[in-house]
C-alpha cells in the first residue's frame, strides 16, 4: 500500500460541489481531494451522493455550484469525453463494451492506430499486448469480448481508458459482479496503477476491500462530506459509524427456523447450465445456495421463476406441478421474485416508485376489477417505502432517480409485500449498504418466521451463513453440498464452492 500522502500533488479537487434535482439536494457543498498515486475510497449509505458526485466530475452532470480541478487546473466537462481529454477514465457498473468485437478491438475502439487510413490490426494486437504486461492486466487480445468472463471484460474496460491515457481512473463498485478470486486480482491491479503514480477513486460499501488496498476514505452522507479518513488509522467500526451515524453489528447469525411443510419441490431438473437439481424448501425455512458466479445458480432460479425452459425433471408448487407453467402463471401460485438484475427485469425506469410497487398487484387489495386504485396504490408505496427506508424525494418521482441501493430495496420490498408461499431472492444486498443490508436481513428472517419459504442465492458467504437455515452448493451446475446451519462455517462452504466436497448427502 502506499503511504498517506499529504505532501503529493493533488490530482482531482472538488470545491464546494452541489446539485440539486427536483427534491433532492444531491450534494450539497462537498469538497474532495484526492492526491496523485493515491488509491481513494468514497463511502456512503444508498442515496448519500457518491454516484452524483462522480457524474458531476466525469461531465455527466452539470453542478449547480462549486468548482473542478484536475491536476492543478480548473475545468468545467460538458460531457465525458471532454474529461476523458483531461486524464480521467470511469468503470460504469454495466460495462460498455461491444460483446461481437475482439479485446484489441474493443481496447483501441474510437482512438484507433491506422495504417493507409484502415485500423492496423497488429498495432493494436501489440498495444494491447503492451498495456497488459506494463500492468499486470494478461488478457488475450484476440478473444471474442462476449466470451470471457465478467473478471476479464472489466479488464478490457480498464485498458481501454489506459490506452486513451487516462491518469485517474474512477472505479463505480467494481467488485460487485466479481468472484473473490477476481477482486484480488483487481485489486493487484489497482495497487500497480498507483506505484506508478495514477489514481484511482474507489466507489464501494464493501469496507473489507477499502480497508485493505485504500489509502484514504472520504465519506459521504445526506449529500455531505460526514468524515475524511486516513486508512491506516482507522476501522470498520469507525466508518461505518460515520456512514450511518450509529454502531454497526456485523455478521450476526440469526437463529434458524421452525420448517413446516414442503412449499417447493425439485427433483431430477435439468436445464442448460444446470444438471440433475434435486431440492426441497420447506415453509419457515431459508434455503441457501452458495457458489461462485457462474455455476449454475442464476439458471437454476430462472428455470424455477419460469423464465427458462425446463429440460427435464419435475418442479412442485405447494403440492401442484407447476414443471411447465409459465411465469405469472407461477406467480399466480404463489411465487415472488427477486431477480439478480434489478434494472433488466425486476424494475421499470420509467414509471413511478408508486407503479413499480404497485406492480403485479393487479389482482389484491390495490385494485378493484383489475383496475389499480391510485389512493390504495399511493398508500402502498408510502407503508413500503417507510419500512425498507427507500430514499424517494416522493412515491411520484421515477424509480430511474433512485439510487441503485434504493432501487434494490423497493424490489425486495415490493415482492415480499406479495406474502407469497415462496420467495425466490438472487443477491438480495447487492450494491446495497450496511444499514440496508441489515434491514433487508430482519425483513428475509421475519418473513421466514411469519410461514413463508425462501431459496436464497448468494454471492456473499456472510450473508449465506447470516440467513441460510440449510445450505446448498452449487458448482459447475450440480448441487454438489449440503449442510446444516451449524456445519456451514466459511472453510467448509469455501472448499466446497471450490469443487473439493464429498458428494451430496441430503439434508431435510
Ligand atoms: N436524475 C435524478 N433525478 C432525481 N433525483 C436523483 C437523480 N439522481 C440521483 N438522485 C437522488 O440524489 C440522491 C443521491 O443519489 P446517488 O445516486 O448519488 O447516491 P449514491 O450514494 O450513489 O447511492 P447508491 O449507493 O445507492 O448507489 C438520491 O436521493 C437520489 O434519489
Amino acid at each position: 500500500m502506499t503511504p498517506p500522502q499529504a505532501d503529493r500533488d493533488p490530482a482531482v479537487e472538488l470545491r464546494g460541489i452541489t446539485k440539486r434535482f427536483a427534491g433532492t439536494v444531491a450534494n450539497d457543498g462537498v469538497d474532495l481531494t484526492v492526491c496523485r498515486g493515491e488509491i481513494h475510497a468514497l463511502m456512503g449509505e444508498n442515496g448519500a451522493g457518491k454516484s452524483t458526485l462522480m457524474s458531476v466530475l466525469y461531465g455527466m452532470e452539470r453542478p449547480d455550484a462549486g468548482a473542478i480541478r484536475v491536476d492543478g487546473r480548473e475545468v468545467a466537462f460538458g460531457s465525458p469525453s471532454a474529461a476523458m481529454a483531461a486524464g480521467l477514465g470511469m468503470v460504469h457498473q454495466s460495462f460498455k463494451l461491444f460483446d461481437s468485437l475482439t479485446v484489441a478491438e474493443n481496447v483501441v475502439y474510437a482512438a484507433e492506430p491506422r495504417r493507409f487510413g484502415l485500423l492496423d490490426r497488429g498495432a493494436a494486437r501489440r498495444r494491447v499486448r503492451e498495456l497488459a504486461a506494463e500492468h499486470g492486466l494478461a488478457v488475450d487480445p484476440d478473444a471474442r469480448v462476449g466470451d470471457l468472463p465478467v473478471g476479464l471484460r472489466q479488464r478490457v474496460e480498464i485498458l481501454k481508458l489506459l490506452h486513451r491515457g487516462a491518469r485517474t481512473l474512477i472505479l463505480d463498485e467494481p467488485t460487485a459482479v466479481l468472484t473473490p478470486a477476481e477482486a484480488d486480482s483487481l485489486f493487484a491491479v489497482l495497487i500497480s496503477l498507483a506505484g506508478q503514480g495514477r489514481t484511482v477513486i474507489l466507489v464501494t460499501h464493501k469496507l473489507r476491500e477499502v480497508l485493505a488496498v485504500s489509502d484514504r476514505v472520504t465519506v459521504l452522507r445526506d449529500g455531505r462530506v460526514a468524515a475524511r479518513l486516513v486508512t491506516a488509522d482507522t476501522s470498520a467500526d469507525e466508518i461505518a459509524a460515520a456512514m450511518t451515524g450509529r454502531a454497526v453489528e456485523w455478521d450476526r447469525v440469526h437463529p434458524a427456523g421452525t420448517p413446516g411443510e414442503v412449499v417447493l419441490a425439485v427433483t431430477g431438473l435439468f436445464t442448460d447450465g444446470v444438471r440433475d437439481a434435486e431440492l426441497t424448501v420447506r415453509a419457515g425455512e431459508i434455503v441457501g445456495i452458495a457458489g461462485v458466479a457462474g455455476n449454475g445458480q442464476s439458471e437454476l432460479v430462472e428455470a424455477l421463476a419460469g423464465l427458462r425452459p425446463v429440460g427435464s425433471g419435475r418442479v412442485e408448487l405447494a403440492g401442484l406441478d407447476v414443471t411447465h407453467a409459465s411465469a405469472a402463471e407461477r406467480r399466480a401460485r404463489g411465487l415472488a421474485y427477486v431477480p439478480e438484475d434489478r434494472h433488466a427485469v425486476g424494475t421499470a425506469p420509467a414509471a413511478s416508485v408508486a407503479d413499480n410497487l404497485a406492480m403485479g398487484h393487479h389482482r389484491t387489495s390495490l385494485s378493484s376489477r383489475g383496475l389499480l386504485a391510485p389512493g390504495a396504490v399511493r398508500a402502498h408505496a408510502e407503508r413500503l417505502v417507510a419500512r425498507f427506508g427507500v430514499k424517494a424525494a416522493t412515491p411520484d418521482v421515477p424509480a430511474s432517480a433512485l439510487s441503485g441501493g434504493n432501487l434494490q430495496k423497493l424490489l425486495i420490498g415490493r415482492e415480499l409485500a406479495h406474502e407469497a408461499p415462496l420467495l425466490l431472492v438472487e443477491q438480495p444486498t447487492r450494491g446495497v449498504d450496511i444499514g440496508a443490508i441489515q434491514n433487508i436481513h430482519d425483513q428475509l428472517v421475519a418473513y421466514r418466521d411469519a410461514g413463508h419459504a425462501v431459496l436464497l442465492v448468494s454471492a456473499e458467504l456472510s450473508e449465506i451463513r447470516g440467513l441460510a437455515d440449510r445450505v446448498l452448493v452449487m458448482y459447475e451446475g450440480r448441487i454438489t453440498a449440503a449442510y446444516p446451519k451449524d456445519e456451514a462455517d466459511e472453510r467448509t462452504l469455501g472448499l466446497a464452492m471450490a469443487g473439493a466436497s464429498a458428494p451430496v448427502e441430503a439434508v431435510d
